[in-house]
């Protein structure tokens, strides 16, 4: 994924396809016993992956920043919600106490929390939910990040709350011309904010594109039935639609596209072979940035390719065209 200065790009894909733990890798915030064994991680070009821990936490909080889903389970019940929003000030800016003070009461002022020098004595449980988020957002942006990574930030509030912290999140895009990523599986929050989609599927990306081609014009069989899923339409049985199956595991290696056995298009295109076999191409529909990883989607040469490799019954590791 790539992510413009002031973007928003939403992660989208259904529960377990590892959208989360993209983001913490990213943030190299990953559960203990699991490690990142290959991949690029960049930020404004730089390589950050290789970086070591020390030089890591330089950048950690400071330009990547990270928002969570249940404000009130991340916060420390411990501590007062001042001292929690002021922690990324005194780490990465060692402000003064005093400064440190003013800083948070403009940042609670500014993402909306009344009262800021009374609030900013309070504990997490003596704040609404909303409220607890916009302590989440102010620590989050206190150290002015280039990167905010939000993981489900609404999912844990009610719609109108909802809202005003998506128009919260749109402004300090606006403001302060940060870029997010905004992992969600509601797909209204996507129209709502986001530029662009990345769709995930059993731990892949499976299609990009601008938000309108992605909600309006899916390429992909699997964000197609997504879509589908989330119109909530019923048939003619008044059955919701469901993707019938399930995904596969994420660690397990299969050939051909992981969404293969539950994709009802490879179903009734001429070549499903092909799609249970060879791992598909990501192909580049509608202009750069907007991409589908599909065998039915590929050029005419690349799928008479596909299906002499099937056909000469070649059972070597092709990866891919
Ligand atoms: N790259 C990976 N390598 C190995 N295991 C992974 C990877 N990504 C995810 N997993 C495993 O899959 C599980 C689900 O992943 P994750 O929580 O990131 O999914 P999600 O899409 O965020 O789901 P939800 O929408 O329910 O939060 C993780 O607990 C982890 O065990």
């Amino acid at each position: 994924m790539t992510i413009q200065r002031g973007e928003v790009l939403a992660l989208v894909g259904e529960s377990g396809s590892g959208k989360s733990m993209t983001a913490r890798s990213l943030m190299r915030l990953m559960p203990s016993g699991i490690s990142i064994l290959e991949g690029s991680v960049r930020v404004g070009g730089e390589e950050v992956l290789s970086l070591s821990e020390d030089s890591f936490n330089e950048i950690r909080g400071s330009r990547i920043a990270m928002l969570f889903q249940q404000p009130h389970v991340m916060l420390d019940p411990t501590c007062t919600v001042g001292a929690q929003a002021g922690e990324a000030l005194h780490v990465h800016q060692h402000l003064s106490a005093e400064e440190e003070h003013e800083r948070v009461v403009q940042l609670f002022r500014d993402v909306g929390i009344p009262e800021p020098e009374e609030r900013m004595k309070c504990y997490p449980h003596q704040m609404s939910g909303g409220m607890a988020q916009r302590v989440m957002i102010a620590a989050a942006l206190s150290a002015e990040p280039d990167l905010l990574i939000a993981d489900e930030p609404t999912t844990a509030l009610d719609v109108t709350v909802q809202a005003q912290i998506l128009q919260l999140l749109d402004r300090k895009r606006r403001e302060n011309n940060l870029s997010i990523l905004l992992i969600t599986h509601d797909l209204s929050v996507v129209s709502a904010i986001a530029d662009r989609v990345a769709v995930m599927y059993s731990g892949e990306i499976v299609e990009q594109g601008t938000t309108d081609e992605i909600l309006h014009s899916p390429k992909h069989p699997y964000t197609q039935s997504l879509i589908h899923c989330s119109l909530m339409q019923a048939d003619e049985s008044g059955q919701l639609y469901a993707i019938p199956g399930n995904p596969p595991e994420l660690l397990s290696k299969i050939p051909g596209c992981r969404f293969r056995s539950r994709c009802q298009v490879a179903e009734k295109w001429g070549h499903p072979e092909i799609c249970s076999r060879l791992s598909p191409p990501m192909v580049e529909h509608d202009g750069p940035g907007c991409c589908a990883r599909c065998w039915v989607g590929a050029s005419d040469d690349m799928q008479a390719q596909a299906i002499r490799i099937c056909q000469s019954d070649v059972e070597g590791n092709h990866d891919g065209c």
